[in-house]
């Protein structure tokens, strides 16, 4: 991570521990994309929408950043917000540029590793360089870092520039409901294989893996009504964020982070809609399993030898 704008020590999965479970760093920046430039829910203002000022860092592994990419490609942004590629497989400095099938260097900064990118927007950064990062073209810095802002910012920001384009994410009349599951979602499932799968110790592995398959129980029954999405006809941003750790589960989570109770292919409610999701607009191109696999198993604390198993065939 970074100390004081300075690389520290060989990458590792977890700097903040509590016992043996994994805490995930808060996001430090958290600045707006707004139509008039006007300050958002948190941080400064004067980033307005505009077109090609904005730019958009992710790795195809990781799930926060692939759904700010899934919110750009169904908000139909991909010709207004560019984006980078990284590496997937981690290095003792951590993201780096590229090296790898898919991926880009970096055109725009000519950064190797990502986090000279958080030392360019703040010399003397303390923290983890994570992806993804909504960059400012204009003024040479971060946006933000929180994929959860970044997904409602662009479901809004834009609309005067480009016109209101795709679903309505965050519908006001499910604002409320929308909150609520995020927010279980997140902590059981989202964060939960995270939690399970960087455990160090044997309690705190169980006391996350129960969650992740309650959770994953949950809304197998949830859309075993027939819905085609979580909250009916409407898709929404809640999603988005179930979707990204769906589509890594077979191919991630059942094996590298030890969340084998069953795959996801075995529970028949889940994956028909992980499927009909996955069949939406563009959003293929947000997956890509090989990055998926070659990010996850490159962890040398959970994979010291750095094996990336064949299957699954398919997810
Ligand atoms: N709060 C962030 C979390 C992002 C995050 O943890 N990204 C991981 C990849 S899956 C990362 O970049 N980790 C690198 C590190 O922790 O050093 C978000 O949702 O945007």
């Amino acid at each position: 991570m970074l100390v004081n704008g300075k690389w520290k020590d060989n990458w590792q999965p977890v700097e903040d521990k509590d016992g043996g479970r994994f805490v995930r760093q808060t996001s430090s920046f958290r600045h707006w994309i707004t139509p008039d430039g006007s300050p958002g829910p948190t941080g400064d203002g004067g980033f307005n929408a505009e077109k090609d000022r904005y730019h958009l860092y992710v790795a195809l592994t990781c799930p926060w950043a692939c759904r700010t990419l899934m919110a750009r490609q169904l908000k139909q942004l991909n010709d207004l917000i560019s984006v980078t590629v990284v590496n997937p497989q981690m290095t003792d400095q951590g993201w780096r540029f590229g090296g790898y099938p898919g991926v880009g260097d970096d055109d725009l900064n000519g950064a190797y590793y990502l986090h000279e990118l958080y030392t360019r927007a703040d010399a003397k950064f303390t923290g983890r360089a994570t992806v993804p990062i909504l960059w400012d073209k204009k003024t040479g810095t971060i946006v933000n870092n929180e994929s959860a802002d970044i997904l409602r910012m662009l479901n809004t920001a834009f609309a005067d520039v480009a016109g209101a384009r795709g679903p309505d994410l965050y519908p006001a009349d499910l604002a409320t409901d929308i909150d609520a599951l995020n927010e279980r979602i997140y902590t059981q499932l989202n964060n939960g294989v995270y939690q399970a799968g960087f455990a160090t110790d044997q309690s705190a592995y169980e006391e996350a893996w129960h969650p992740v398959f309650a959770m994953l129980d949950e809304l197998e029954q949830r859309l075993s009504d027939g819905r085609t999405y979580l909250f009916g006809d409407r898709l929404t941003e809640t999603d988005l964020r179930l979707f990204v750790t769906l589509v890594r589960f077979d191919a991630a989570y059942h094996g590298a982070f030890k969340c084998n109770r069953n795959t996801l292919r075995e529970m028949p409610g889940l994956h028909g809609y992980l499927q009909r999701v996955l069949k939406l607009d563009g959003v293929a191109n947000t997956v890509n399993v090989e990055h998926i696999k070659a990010g996850y198993y490159s962890i040398k604390a959970i994979n010291p030898n750095g094996i990336v198993p064949l299957g699954p065939q398919e997810i």
